[in-house]
């Protein structure tokens, strides 16, 4: 996929240089679908369930109540808050702190991991694969993290010196909460426990997005990132501790995700709604921007190995609930293509 620019400067840069807002951030109905304003005076969703993974371990029946919640939080919320999953606060704190220290080094560090035009990964903007595309007001380092053979190294920062060991055991640790979180979510559909799994494959993937929102002058025409779904398995999310941004989508209404500073959010994404045939469902979700202060949030992107083909997994497919995907390889590289157009590469997967 050809890049149309890769001259857009990080939006840390344009606020520190002082250049005037430009228009491709600020907010067009025609090309952000038909989801509503930006507001950040939204209801708090106070009822998104918090899950247990200490009890997750200990359920194997599907009228388990820490398996009846799951399954709720799953069909109805399409994601959910995770605690007691094993990780100590001070590591989660640290994991903060160097993530923060990472996007106020010197812009000439920071360039050293620039993302080039023909990679998603490294530092900086997303690409700009349109001529009209909205841009998010968001800097980013993306980084492959699993399987290991797969890390670009060169995009590694080496500044903060423990930054590397902390992804590290960072994704270790999210790669075994990952994987009690799949066999738990077949469970809660009284599915074998690897169903999900199996489709994750050989070798599934996982992505780190480190995300720094600086300040922004206008919170009210420009977007943290446009509404979207995720186009992987599912999203394990380490927000800020104190500033709130991330907004859900649900019943046609928008609602802001509370903090919980040791809690990870877990949110659905498409290839799991595939994979479950529509039972869980991808969460429509957006960030918005903070006038005064910046945001920072770690995403993790848990995806099947792209080699491997999903579809609906059989026993969930029967005449009352008819197959609804087809079944799709390599899901994740033609996904933010759609995405920078507004549109969603899982309408294009139904059946
Ligand atoms: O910053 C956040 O809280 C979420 C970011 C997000 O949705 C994404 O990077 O896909
Ligand atoms: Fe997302």
């Amino acid at each position: 996929m050809t890049e149309f620019s890769s001259t857009t400067k990080p939006v840390q840069e344009l606020v520190e240089d002082g250049d005037e807002l430009p228009q491709s951030y600020i907010w067009r109905s025609d090309n952000t679908g038909d989801y509503g304003a930006i507001d950040s005076s939204v209801p708090l969703a106070t009822e998104i369930p918090v899950v247990d993974v200490s009890l997750l371990v200990s359920s194997s029946s599907a009228m388990d109540p820490e398996l009846l919640k799951l399954r709720s939080a799953l069909t109805s919320w399409r994601c959910f808050q995770v605690v007691n999953h094993g990780i100590e606060s001070s590591f989660l704190d640290q994991v903060r702190k160097l993530s923060r220290e990472f996007f106020h080094l010197s812009k000439g560090e920071k360039q050293k991991y620039a993302r080039p035009s023909d990679s998603i990964e490294g530092y900086g903007k997303d690409s700009i694969l349109h001529e009209n595309q909205l841009l998010d007001w968001v800097d980013r380092l993306y980084l492959t993290v699993h399987p290991q053979d797969q890390q670009e190294l060169k995009y590694w920062p080496e500044n903060p010196i423990s930054f590397r060991d902390m992804l590290n055991e960072y994704t270790a640790k999210l790669r075994q909460i990952k994987e009690q979180l799949l066999k738990s979510m077949a469970m809660s559909l009284s599915l074998p426990e690897d169903s999900f799994l199996k489709q994750f494959g050989e070798r599934p993937t996982m992505a780190a997005r480190f995300n720094y929102y600086p300040p922004c002058a206008r919170p009210d025409t420009v977007i943290g990132i446009k509404p979207h779904t995720d186009g992987l398995g599912i999203t394990i999310l380490l927000q800020d501790e104190q500033v709130e941004g991330l907004q859900l989508h649900k019943d046609n209404q928008w609602f802001r995700v509370p903090i919980m500073p040791h809690a990870l959010v877990v949110n659905i994404g498409d290839q799991l709604e595939i994979m479950s045939n529509g039972i869980f469902k991808s969460l429509l979700h957006r960030v918005l921007t903070n006038s005064t202060r910046e945001r920072n949030a770690l995403v993790m992107f848990c995806a099947p190995d792209p080699a491997q083909e999903i579809g609906p997994v059989e026993e969930l497919v029967d005449e009352k609930r008819p197959r609804a995907f087809k079944n799709i390889k390599n899901y994740s590289e033609s996904y933010f293509y759609y995405y920078q157009q507004g549109k969603s590469l899982l309408d294009a997967a139904r059946v």
